[in-house]
């Protein structure tokens, strides 16, 4: 018998989690018939085992801490116990709640055909979707990325958690061994000690959050060593045995669980991308160009697999710019302000040029320590700071926040940063008072004023000073 016609598509999704699901809507709402294949669950890593289980975890973690912390502000709780299997349950009530609005009774609302299955591309414009051949106008490859497992000697010997699995444990770790100082270290290890595990992060760079600000970075590292957590710094694992740690200083760690987070690798092998004449970069990505169009015109990519700075908020504008290019025509880029937070307390949250580079460059920063914010005194957490980078017409081209919910100042630093926004206009805004943003604000007038005091500007508005006044003096004896 011969083989049916495969069906035709408009747009083939491979892959439904963020960067997946937002094109899919996208292409649905343009009026294209998509059809989004998922192997696993939709939702992908950032409902699953990324940003929602570990913010809730997070917020337990926060609770003990502040709990713990209360009789500063002289409130006592007596003795603060963390009940793992509630935290649990918390952390399945948050992706319960968020669930819906990724899932395949969504995406069917929204007109997307939902394949439960894998995708293989079998040339330029096919592919199989669970076992069946499909026809696409374009394809969008979204399949994320996977935690990177490095070549450790005897790692396959033990049993080690991933961001992946480490949602599973049912106990809480007596000893937990993080491998790994990155955003996923720092956040978890932290959020574990927190919670009473006795955590240990050994990272092979000589600090924590490695490309982060380096004051951001050092205040960082005293937050997690005053949470209990012993820092193992500039030294990498050389062999694992079941319950310890070698390290290639010569020390030794011994463990309960290790949890490894040091990166991720885009996935993209047995996707076919050989018989659809897709390439890849040096790092295993898919290789795209600013549209996101991969070597085949066809088909385009987005968020993790392109091995873009793995973030939902780049995978959600990734898909969304991706979908329409594919759908309508166009080659619209990607917006090059991308910000971050990461979510430790402090939270560091940054954008655009950071300090050390304006440094370089002779560009201005401008800091605010919080210890002048009034906010962040009526709450005794002074610790942080506000640092804005401005260019030579002082308009603000990055900024860096540390502090409590650092990243939502963040939102409007951006905005600042995409807008080419001036300290000027900044200072000109009314800002609620008091919140952390004022140190926004004292950072921006804090450079309107030193612009005042320059000698030149000072004597020219010294001199208009005084021929306004002369002037108003004639006026008043005229009348
Ligand atoms: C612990 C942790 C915390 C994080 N916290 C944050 C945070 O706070 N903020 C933030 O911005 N980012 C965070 N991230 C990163 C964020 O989760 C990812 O950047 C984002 O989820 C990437 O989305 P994506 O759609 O590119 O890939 P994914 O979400 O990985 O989705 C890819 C999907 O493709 C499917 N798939 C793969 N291959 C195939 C195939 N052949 N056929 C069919 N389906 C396939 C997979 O099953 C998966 O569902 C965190 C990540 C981790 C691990
Ligand atoms: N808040 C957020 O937005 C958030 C949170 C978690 C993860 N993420 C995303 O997920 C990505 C992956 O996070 P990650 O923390 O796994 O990776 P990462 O690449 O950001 O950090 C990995 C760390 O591991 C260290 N390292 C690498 N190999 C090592 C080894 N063999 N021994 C010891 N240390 C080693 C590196 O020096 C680095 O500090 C991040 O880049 C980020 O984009 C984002």
């Amino acid at each position: 018998m011969p083989f049916p016609r495969p069906e035709t598509v408009d747009l083939l999704v491979i892959g439904g989690g963020t960067a997946g699901l937002v094109g899919a809507h996208t292409a649905a709402a343009l009026g294209a018939r998509t059809v989004l294949v998922e192997r696993e669950r939709t939702g992908g890593d950032c409902l699953w085992t990324g940003c929602v289980p570990s913010k809730a975890v997070l917020a337990a973690a926060t609770a003990a801490a502040d709990a713990r912390g209360a009789s500063r502000l002289g409130v006592d709780t007596g003795e603060v116990t963390v009940d793992f299997a509630r935290v649990r349950a918390h952390v399945a009530a948050a992706i319960a709640a968020v669930e819906p609005q990724d899932s395949p009774a969504s995406l069917a609302e929204a007109g997307v055909r939902v394949e439960a299955g894998s995708a293989v591309l079998t040339g330029p414009d096919t592919a199989l979707v669970a076992g069946r051949p499909v026809r696409f106008r374009a394809a969008l490859l979204a399949t994320g990325a996977a935690p990177l497992v490095p070549p450790i000697d005897g790692i396959d010997a033990v049993e080690v958690l991933t961001s992946e699995t480490v949602w599973d444990l049912e106990e809480l770790p007596g000893r937990l061994v993080v491998l790994g100082g990155g955003p996923i270290g720092c956040e978890l290890g932290q959020a574990f000690a927190r919670l009473g595990a006795e955590v240990t992060v050994v990272d092979g760079s000589d600090r924590v959050l490695g490309p982060e600000d380096a004051d951001a970075a050092a205040l960082v590292d005293r937050a997690l060593r005053r949470d209990g957590v012993r820092l193992r710094l500039g030294t990498e694992g050389t062999r694992v045995e079941p319950g310890l740690l070698h390290l290639d200083d010569g020390g030794t760690v011994p463990f309960d669980r290790l949890l490894v987070a040091v990166g991720r690798r885009p996935r993209s092998t047995d996707l076919g991308l050989d018989a659809a004449g897709v390439e890849l970069d040096e790092h295993g990505a898919v290789a795209v160009d600013e549209a996101l169009r991969t070597s085949n015109p066809r088909i385009w990519a987005a968020g993790d697999v392109t091995g873009k700075p793995y973030f939902t908020h780049v995978a959600g504008m990734h898909g969304s710019t991706a979908a329409s290019n594919a759908v309508l025509g166009l080659r619209r880029t990607v917006d090059p302000v991308v910000p971050r937070v990461t979510y430790t307390s402090p939270e560091v949250a940054s954008v655009g040029v950071s300090p050390a580079e304006a440094r370089e460059r002779g560009l201005t920063v401008r800091r605010v320590d919080h210890g002048t914010v009034d906010r962040a005194v009526a709450e005794g957490v002074t610790e942080g700071f506000t640092s804005l980078v401005l260019d030579r017409r002082r308009r603000i081209v990055g900024g860096v926040v540390v502090g409590p919910r650092a990243g939502e100042t963040l939102g409007e630093l951006t905005l600042a940063v995409r807008k080419g926004l001036t300290t000027t206009d900044l200072a000109g805004t009314t800002h609620a008072y008091p919140t952390y943003n004022d140190a926004l604000v004292d950072a921006a007038v804090g450079d309107v004023r030193a612009r005042l005091a320059n000698p030149l500007v000072r004597a020219a508005l010294r001199a208009f000073v005084a021929v306004r006044g002369r002037l108003r003096d004639a006026q008043r004896s005229e009348r």
